[in-house]
């Protein structure tokens, strides 16, 4: 049996391919928390004009936490395991550096289940920044790439980007409430076609379009 042989909306086991997962409600609050906190560490520093006795003492601080918490460490890959209401298991990025629960690197992204594909509503801070002021066309592109591969793995189809094609159609804000859409438009074979759009304000500031190929899991 292969990949494509499935019904869709049925997501393959990760642990199939080898990957680890944990389930959602095994992730401490803790650890989504402290996830938050080094957001904003990030933000701080990379905005701070703190004097040099600050940034010696933050830097201490942010050495001894990281000695604290390096001891054991989850494997690269991992998923995350969540149930949805009707009992089946739906698979989720953990460390994904665009989307990972528990990856500070990754902007706030929490891709939902709406109509017809995918939606996320995400505030990107000065973290994000390209041209002054507004968020850099490689993290819109990268925002888009997970929600159309996180769209064609809500259908049941996850895969790898093959292509990818992004327009921006007008500047992309930053803080400020964008939203992020996407949705499977078509399949032929393994290929499986998606179309997904930034907004802010209702204005469409990117829009793309991939080419996902589904996993062969018959090899
Ligand atoms: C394990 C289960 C897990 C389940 C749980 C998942 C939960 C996930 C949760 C949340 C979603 C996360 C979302 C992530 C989003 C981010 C995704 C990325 O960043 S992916 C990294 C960047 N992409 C790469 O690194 C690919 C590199 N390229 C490749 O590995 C290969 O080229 C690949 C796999 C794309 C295709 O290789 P082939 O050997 O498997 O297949 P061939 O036969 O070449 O192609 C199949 C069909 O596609 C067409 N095709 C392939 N590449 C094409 C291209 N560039 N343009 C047009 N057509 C292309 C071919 O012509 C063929 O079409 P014909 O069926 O014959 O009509």
């Amino acid at each position: 049996m292969t990949v494509h042989d499935q019904p869709v909306a049925e997501t393959p086991d990760p642990r199939e391919f080898g990957l680890s997962v944990l389930p959602e409600h095994e992730i401490p609050s803790e650890l989504t928390a402290l996830v938050a906190d080094v957001r904003a560490l990030v933000d701080a520093v990379a905005h701070t004009e703190a004097g040099p006795e600050d940034l010696a003492e933050a830097r201490a601080s942010v050495a001894a936490a990281t000695e604290r918490i390096s001891g054991t460490r989850r494997e690269t890959g991992a998923l995350m395991e969540q149930t949805r209401p009707d009992g089946t298991a739906e698979y989720g990025t953990l460390t994904n550096v665009v989307s990972g629960v528990t990856n500070p690197a990754s902007p706030p992204l929490q891709l939902e289940r709406s109509g017809d594909g995918l939606r996320a509503e995400i505030t990107l801070n000065g973290v994000y920044q390209g041209p002054p002021g507004l968020v850099h066309g490689g993290w819109i592109a990268a925002i888009l790439d997970q929600a159309l591969g996180g769209a064609a793995s809500a259908a049941g189809m996850p895969g790898m980007t093959a292509n990818l094609d992004v327009n921006y159609r007008s500047p992309t804000p930053l803080h400020a409430p964008l939203e992020v859409t996407a949705r499977v438009t078509g399949t032929e074979r393994r290929k499986v076609f998606v179309s997904g759009e930034v907004r802010h304000n209702g204005t469409v500031t990117a829009e793309g379009t991939a080419l996902m190929v589904r996993f062969d899991a018959s090899g």
